[in-house]
């Protein structure tokens, strides 16, 4: 873990208040309140079906919260109540982004192209939305420079500056995951939200994926939210860990924290409720365990 970028402020970018989802007669969250911390990079855990996804989709707009509030606060100090918004005033007006579990690129566009493509909004916006201004007007001129130095920006970043001229499908795995982080980052996010980046990838791809992040913390200073399964990854690079279980917060802090945390250990093995008490006086008796 990394102690993140020392001279930002850490309040919080992101407070989630009550947050409750029901589907039907199933609360996937139940009464759920944690905090991200700007400038940080916090990991969303548990085992499958604790409700991570359901988690990102109400904080992006896919899903309409049962209850609760969901406040993203910008740099500026400007504040929005994300249950409040549309799934696409979220990313436009909030300026939170987000990739999926599966890969969502042009596969058929080029690399570049891809990372052009993610900035069409402000393009358009510089074009006044005429065929003149999309034409002649300076304004348009100096946005498309902007838009091509920021791709080239994250093309470096993402360590794709050699294959910014390739169809994105033909991308190894890896490289596509680190393409659509850079095509988030493109879009100018406070927020980044990642659902699970490191799903499939080997270890060299991991350690890729790794020092990109570290490298949106620290060197642009945006706020990282991920959920992961992969515990090397967010060892590695959380701030704050965050872990669900049944819908339900079970542990919050540092990762060495929650690591050693006997509630944690006791989801992650499968243990039920009423064998909680000895699995932990188990587990106590176990110095130095791991997740
Ligand atoms: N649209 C939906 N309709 C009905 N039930 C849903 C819906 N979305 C999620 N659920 C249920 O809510 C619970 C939490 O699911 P969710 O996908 O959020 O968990 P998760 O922690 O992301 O799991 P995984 O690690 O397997 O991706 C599960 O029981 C799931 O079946």
């Amino acid at each position: 873990m990394t102690s993140g970028n020392k001279n930002m402020s850490k309040d919080a970018i992101l407070k989630v208040e009550h947050l409750s989802m029901k589907f039907g007669g199933l609360m996937a969250i139940n009464d759920l309140s944690f905090e991200a911390k700007r400038g940080e990079i916090t990991a969303l855990i548990g085992p499958n079906g604790a409700g991570k996804t359901t988690v990102f989709n109400c904080i992006t707009g896919f899903y309409k919260p049962t209850m609760g509030m969901i406040t993203l606060k910008q740099k500026s100090g400007k504040e929005f109540l994300l249950e409040r918004l549309s799934d696409f005033e979220i990313p436009k007006k909030a300026k939170v982004a987000r990739t999926f579990q599966n890969i969502r690129l042009f596969s058929g566009l080029t690399v570049l192209e891809n990372l052009l493509v993610a900035q069409h909004n402000t393009l358009m916006k510089a074009s006044g939305y005429t065929i003149l201004g999309l034409l002649g007007l300076p304004a348009y001129k100096k946005a498309e420079e902007k838009s091509i130095e920021t791709a080239r920006y994250w093309l470096e970043k993402a360590e794709l500056i050699d294959r910014a001229d390739d169809p994105a499908g033909d991308l190894p795995y890896g490289a596509q995951r680190r393409l659509e982080i850079a095509r988030a980052m493109c879009t100018g996010p406070e927020l980044l939200c990642l659902d699970e980046p490191a799903a499939g990838l080997n270890p060299r791809e991991s350690l890729a994926l790794n020092t990109l992040l570290n490298g949106i913390r620290d060197d642009v200073g945006t706020s990282i939210m991920l959920i992961e399964h992969d515990m090397s990854v967010v060892m590695e690079i959380s701030d704050h860990v965050v872990v669900l279980e049944y819908g339900q917060k079970i542990s919050d802090g540092t990762p060495e924290h929650v690591q050693n945390d006997p509630k944690v250990i006791a989801a992650y093995l499968g243990v039920e409720d009423e064998e909680l008490d000895e699995a932990i006086s188990d587990v106590e008796a176990i110095a130095g365990g791991n997740v």
